[in-house]
């Protein structure tokens, strides 16, 4: 009847997502009244394991294996539900990022496990249960029944928060029997095209708008990302123009992003931008246009010419003013 939170890593380390879904999986867990148990996949050190007892984690299951770094969604599924039966866990709780969309699926067919993606809020009533999730890229949203005996849930990000509940360190391994069948397809290495930060996973987003004026006007807007640490986006009409690429795009019919700070600059604010966008934790505007719809989705706003304000904001973050 456990709950099972999986603990993607990336290259070792868990990121703030990953403290969120393991505080939810505890929140869960003390409705039903039962364990909270953590999945690890692939090399973790143990002293970045031993941070997930600072939100919940009751156990701690570290599958220690270095031909699991590289995540494979057919061999991650597979370790999952193999977890999830040992256990008799009956509920599993992913992230709602590229890696949990890629396995919840398979898992679900595995387990014979309803799934409900996009998860915003703990459940609406545990028997049945029932769940707030999200649709149409976040323009709306559903409750939804699930009615099997295991239940798989996706976990929007900053849909819950980060909830410190500290408990005691139980870290136990797990040798999962895999065949050498599911490893025929190997990753040999990984490349990015650039030493960027990846949009869907990164905490800091600075995107930019039509107001740049020009693709030759961007070097403010990623310095401003370099010292901020943050991943680059845009809006459609801007990839449209190939001003930047289409992987920028965010909105209605690009990207759908939850960061925690996401910088609109030159950006309008169109309901299928904002669709987009507005589960960021903290938007902040700078726009010549008092009027611009985007300020009144902004938690803060610059009215001020971009090409002015980003260089000494860039200036300011860069000297920790
Ligand atoms: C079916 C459909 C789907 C769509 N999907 C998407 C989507 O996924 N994503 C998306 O972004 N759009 C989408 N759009 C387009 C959307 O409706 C808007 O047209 C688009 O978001 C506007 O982009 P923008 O804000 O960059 O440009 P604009 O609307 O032209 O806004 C530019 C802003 O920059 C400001 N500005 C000008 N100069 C400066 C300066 N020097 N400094 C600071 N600010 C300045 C202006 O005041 C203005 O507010 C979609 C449209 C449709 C019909």
């Amino acid at each position: 009847m456990s709950v099972i939170a999986f603990a993607k890593n990336w290259e070792g380390k868990f990121k703030k997502s990953t403290y969120e879904l393991v505080s939810y999986a505890k929140e869960l867990a003390f409705r039903l009244n039962t364990q909270t148990l953590v999945l690890s996949i692939g090399e973790v050190e143990e002293s970045e394991l031993e941070k997930l007892v600072q939100y919940g984690a009751d156990k701690i299951i570290s599958v220690d294996d270095s031909r699991l770094n590289i995540l494979s969604s057919r061999i991650y599924a597979e370790v999952i539900s193999q977890v999830v039966n040992k256990e008799d866990a009956s509920y599993v709780i992913l992230s709602d990022n590229n890696s949990g969309k890629a396995i919840s699926p398979r898992l679900s067919v595995k387990l014979k496990a309803g799934l409900a993606a996009g998860v915003l809020d703990v459940p609406k009533s545990l028997d049945p249960f029932v769940i707030k999730k999200q649709v149409f890229t976040g323009k709306a949203f559903a409750y939804v029944q699930i009615d099997s005996e295991k239940k798989i849930l996706t976990l929007s990000k900053n849909s819950f928060g980060i909830v410190e509940n500290p408990t005691s360190l139980n870290l136990v391994k797990f040798t999962p029997e895999l065949s050498d069948d599911l490893f025929k397809i190997k990753v040999k290495s990984v490349e990015s095209s650039d030493n960027k930060i990846i949009l869907a996973d990164a905490d800091i987003v600075v995107s930019a708008g039509r107001g740049m004026k020009s693709a030759d006007n961007w070097q403010p807007v990623e310095d401003l990302a370099s010292v901020m640490g943050a991943a680059t986006a845009c809006s459609r009409p801007v990839s449209d123009d190939g001003w930047r690429g289409h992987e920028e795009h965010v909105g209605q019919t690009g990207k759908v992003i939850a960061p925690n700070l996401y910088f609109a600059i030159g950006i309008s604010g169109a309901i299928q931008h904002v669709a987009g966008v507005s589960r960021s934790k903290c938007i902040v505007a700078i726009n010549t246009d008092p009027e611009a719809p985007i300020f009144s989705v902004a938690d803060y706003g610059v009215v001020g010419d971009a090409m002015i304000v980003l260089p000494e904001l860039t200036e300011i973050i860069r000297n920790g003013e």
